[in-house]
């Protein structure tokens, strides 16, 4: 069924064991927030893997060398509000220097459209790669509204990584943003008809601040 999705599902044990947690409904809101700044920690780093590297010079206590540092401009990370700013201390944790944009968009309880109400984007977009972080990619409406909102500020190189997915969603930005890798840690089976993915999680911003 998952066949044709273009997406990196990271089944690191550690992912997957603290998701089993966060899925659980008895698990409250301190426990879900820590877990889901671990898991974006741990896929932080399993995304980062190639980013390129140059050589620079510099001398230790004992000699000088060359060595490696990251090529290019500081790394951006777009949190999705709110949810998606659940994802940003545990990116932080692993690339501190990043630089850190904001996209404001809630879902229509009716219709499932995006509605954007904030954004506010490092300088120099364009020079940067930017990596969207939302928990949630459901129908796909938020994570491809805001690439798109990206793209329309200059940017061009995007990733996407998301914690659980819905195949409607992957494929909706496989299809409208075929350039942007996607990396989830599950593709769960489908959507309700209230746009939540089953089995999911549930409603990742209620749950990370406690709004239920
Ligand atoms: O099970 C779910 C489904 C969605 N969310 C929230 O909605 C958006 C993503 O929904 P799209 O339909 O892909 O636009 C996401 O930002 C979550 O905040 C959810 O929490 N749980
Ligand atoms: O996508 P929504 O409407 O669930 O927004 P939030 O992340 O603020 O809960
Ligand atoms: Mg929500």
């Amino acid at each position: 069924m998952n066949e044709n999705l273009k997406v990196t599902v990271i089944d690191h044990p550690l992912v997957q064991h603290k998701l089993t947690i966060m899925r659980r409904k008895e698990t409250g809101s301190n426990e879900f927030r820590q877990l889901l700044r671990e898991i974006a920690m741990l896929m932080g780093y399993e995304i980062t893997r190639n980013f390129p590297l140059e050589d620079v010079e510099i001398e230790t206590p004992v000699a000088k060398c060359t060595a490696k540092r990251i090529a290019g401009k500081k790394v951006g990370i777009v949190p999705i509000l709110r949810a998606g700013l659940g994802m940003l201390d545990g990116m932080l944790d692993i690339v501190p220097a990043a630089r850190v944009g904001h996209i404001g968009l809630y879902r229509d309880p009716k219709t499932l459209k995006p509605v954007e109400y904030y954004c506010k984007l490092p300088s120099d977009v364009a020079d940067r790669t930017l990596i969207v972080v939302d928990p949630m990619l459901a129908t796909g409406g938020s994570s491809s509204a805001a690439l798109t909102m990206l793209k329309e500020h200059g940017a061009k190189s995007l990733i996407l990584m998301c914690l659980v997915s819905a195949p409607e969603g992957v494929r909706v930005v496989n299809k409208e943003h075929p350039d942007v890798p996607v990396y989830v840690a599950a593709v769960d089976d489908h959507l309700n008809d209230k746009g939540y993915i089953v089995p999911g999680l549930g409603d990742a911003g209620d749950r990370i601040f406690g709004t239920l």
